[in-house]
């Protein structure tokens, strides 16, 4: 038996493998075993990555590495941005509630993904924890900006659309919502240079670019963030790879406040 996932294919999710998923947690023979145990629930979708069908989960490899940053920021509210069908918020969820941190908030635009991830979580026992807010992103942003008025959250983890992640970024400064020390993980940066750039950039270069995206954001009416250009982060890369096998990395960054 192979160790890893099926390969990634033309057509990859959103074609009923997400509810095949939770039929097979359901009718699984270790079922019964899975009720409070998230471990036994993210075991039984790996089983089914690697012999049913492709899933996009963040995986054991990546898992592990942001699970060691959830312990040793012990954040209070995490935030990610994609939640898919739960595996994320299962094992980082888990990992916070051990860590003695209060909420893991997951943002999910499809309503079919966000109720398989709500049967799991529930099934993990894991509802007191996770909070799963369905719909796009940064409405949910704006929303959480109310919620928690006029304070950094602790720590986000960013794993939804790659070419979304500068500016949610940006409108998660903008918000308030990053600010001095908070952690941002981001899952999949080998294939995010703008990201990269973004994060690791100096505060005179960040200046220059929110200028000239000044100009854009009138001519097209876009909902394009400015951010905060004067925040700095201290960043990292961790190589790792994907539950294929694939070679990725994650970007961990810690913001340090106006430069
Ligand atoms: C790679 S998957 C997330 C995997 C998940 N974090 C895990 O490891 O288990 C990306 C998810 O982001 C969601 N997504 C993409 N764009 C979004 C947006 N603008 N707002 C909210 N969710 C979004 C997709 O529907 C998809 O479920």
């Amino acid at each position: 038996m192979t160790q890893f996932y099926l390969p990634e294919q033309a057509i990859y999710h959103n074609d009923g493998r997400e509810q095949r998923l939770l039929e097979f947690i359901l009718s699984h023979p270790d079922y019964a075993l899975m009720k409070g145990c998230p471990d036994r629930i993210l075991a039984a979708i790996d089983e089914y990555g690697r012999e049913k069908a492709f899933l996009m989960n963040v995986g054991t490899e990546k898992g592990q590495i942001v699970s060691k940053v959830i312990s040793r920021v012990k954040p209070g509210v995490i935030v990610e941005l994609g939640g898919y069908i739960g595996y994320s918020a299962l094992l980082f969820g888990d990992a916070l509630r051990k860590a003695g941190g209060r909420k893991y908030i997951s943002l999910e635009v499809s309503p079919i993904f966000a109720s398989v991830s709500a049967a799991l979580v529930g099934l993990a026992g894991l509802s007191d924890t996770v909070e799963i807010m369905v719909g796009p992103c940064r409405d949910s942003l704006r929303a959480l900006s109310k919620a928690y008025p006029g304070r950094g959250l602790d720590m986000f983890f960013f794993d939804h659309a790659k070419v979304e992640y500068t500016n949610d970024l940006k409108l998660c400064e903008e918000l308030g919502l990053v600010s001095q020390g908070t952690t941002v993980v981001a899952d999949n940066v080998s294939r995010n240079p703008e990201y990269l750039e973004y994060v690791r950039a100096s505060g005179a270069k960040k200046m220059k670019a929110a200028d000239e995206n000044k100009g854009l954001t009138l001519c097209h009416e876009s909902d394009m963030s400015l951010g905060r250009p004067d925040l700095r982060y201290e960043t990292s890369v961790v190589h790792s790879i994907e539950p294929t096998g694939e070679p990725d990395a994650v970007e961990i960054s810690c913001c340090l406040g106006s430069s």
